[in-house]
């Protein structure tokens, strides 16, 4: 676990995502990202110069063959509550507003019912899974797709509903938590959206794979990139 918690703790040091007697709830879809998430923020509870409360909080969006069962069996193995959120936003999503692109409604719906379970139990802070090659995924979405200079933020306020969002694995790579979740047998839940895997954020994922093949290192560098404010320069002061 010395390759995700050395850079999950310079995150948290670097970006302050943790502040003595927060009570952070940890987004878990199931998948491999939340899971280690889950697992490394519950070891880093116990060295963690601030104490911090921690729970996962599970949204059922409905889909059938889901495993929650799965999910709350691993958290009681690790002893962390587990909240459940049962919902109807795949019926919202596919069968009555029959969305040609469900991706945006389904996530904004999601974010929602996540949103309001953590307000329900007084939770301050919201955790997710992303990780370092989502950033770079987002960063050329929203490059090549809406002329933005934007990638997910280790740290923001919602202030309409009074959380912050923290994302503590943005310095760990996708490869790190493949292996780790190996390494120490966490299971994975399947996830059974249909449109999982058949995203524009996929094919994002297999162009920047190219560049990569072409340009070596350029994957520290796009990292460097984001965090650089003396490095940008761009049209506007
Ligand atoms: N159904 C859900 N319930 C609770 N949290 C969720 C759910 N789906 C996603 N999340 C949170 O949002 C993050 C980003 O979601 P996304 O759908 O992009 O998943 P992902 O990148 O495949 O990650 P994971 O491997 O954790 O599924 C997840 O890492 C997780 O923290």
């Amino acid at each position: 676990m010395k390759k995700i918690l050395g850079p999950m703790r310079k995150a948290i040091e670097d970006f302050n995502l943790i502040d003595d007697g927060d009570k952070i709830g940890v987004g878990v879809s199931g998948g491999k990202d939340s899971m280690l998430l889950l697992y490394a923020l519950k070891l880093y509870q116990r060295f963690s110069p601030e104490k911090f409360e921690l729970e996962a909080f599970t949204v059922d969006l409905g889909f059938e063959g889901f495993e929650t069962k799965a999910i709350e069996s691993y958290c009681e193995s690790i002893g962390v509550p587990f909240n459940l959120k049962k919902t109807n936003i795949k019926n919202i999503v596919f069968d009555t507003r029959k969305e040609k692109n469900p991706c945006s409604l389904c996530a904004n719906m999601r974010r929602g019912a996540i949103h309001n379970s953590l307000k329900d139990r007084g939770f301050n802070k919201l955790a997710l899974g992303h990780h370092g090659d989502d950033a770079i995924d987002t960063f050329f979405l929203s490059l090549l797709y809406e002329g933005r200079i934007n990638t997910l933020p280790p740290l923001t306020y919602l202030d309409r509903k009074k959380i912050y969002i923290i994302r503590p694995l943005l310095y760990v790579s996708e490869q790190d938590i493949k292996n780790s979740i190996e390494k120490n047998n966490i299971p994975i839940v399947n996830n059974p959206c249909p449109a999982d895997k058949k995203t524009k954020r996929e094919d994002m994922n297999k162009l920047v794979h190219k560049i990569y093949k072409e340009v070596p290192d350029a994957r520290n560098r796009i990292l460097t990139a984001l965090n650089n404010e003396k490095g940008l320069r761009l049209w506007f002061s």
